[in-house]
């Protein structure tokens, strides 16, 4: 049987991320919150707390797949419901939703899994939904050369659902376009019917 030890997947943080630091300001953080760390299960918690941000806040390098568009494929490629966690950078409490990333190629094809890796990327560092937004829209443009480009995230901000004005159930929409999807108004339409959001 494996240890408990051995199945824990452990992430490599950032460079430059000095764990023992971040541990030793998040007792202090707790501690003068009022937050006893006598307990057993408290312990070992501003150790949790430096991992759990760091892993957070460590954008996940990975390689750019293309392909030749061989076919010439010209309608819309449209990864819709991929996952998006992320902390908002004015209280540091997570934003948890979903993104519909879409393009329409030019000469070049993007291996599909790299859409979600790009939202990965840019939602593991400190945010705000709508600069994470346009960076994937912004990224996709840059390195793919598409004919158009559509970004729509949705996402629920415990800041604003657990504490303030604990908006209970809202939900915030984003959205950049890009080329021929801001400017045709038919393939504005269809983009956002095929992501299912109505603007
Ligand atoms: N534009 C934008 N605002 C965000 C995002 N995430 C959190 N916020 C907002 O950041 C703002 C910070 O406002 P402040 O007034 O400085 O903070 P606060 O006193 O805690 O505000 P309340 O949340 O209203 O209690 C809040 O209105 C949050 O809702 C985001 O992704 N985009
Ligand atoms: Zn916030």
């Amino acid at each position: 049987m494996q240890s408990e030890t051995a199945l824990r997947v452990v992430h490599e943080p950032a460079e430059g991320v000095d764990l023992a630091a971040a541990e030793l300001h998040a007792a202090q953080f707790l501690e003068a919150l009022g937050v006893s760390l006598e307990s057993e299960s408290l312990r070992g918690t501003p150790g949790r707390m430096a991992r759990a941000y760091a892993e957070l806040f460590s954008p996940r390098p990975f390689d750019l797949t293309t392909f030749p568009n061989d076919e010439g494929y010209d309608e819309l490629v449209l990864a819709r419901g991929i996952p998006v966690r992320s902390v908002c950078e004015h209280h540091l409490l997570p934003f948890v939703g979903v993104a519909h990333v879409g393009y329409l190629p030019g000469e070049r094809i993007l291996g599909l899994s790299k859409l979600a890796r790009i939202v990965e990327h840019f939602a593991r560092r400190p945010q705000v939904q709508e600069r994470l937004t346009k960076q994937v829209a912004d990224w996709l443009a840059e390195h793919v050369h598409p004919k158009g480009v559509g970004v729509v995230i949705e996402a629920e901000h415990t800041c604003m659902t657990l504490r303030g004005v604990q908006a209970v159930g809202s939900s915030t929409v984003t959205s950049t376009l890009l080329g021929t999807l801001r400017e045709d108004a038919r393939s504005r339409q269809e983009f956002f019917a095929l992501t299912g959001v109505n603007p």
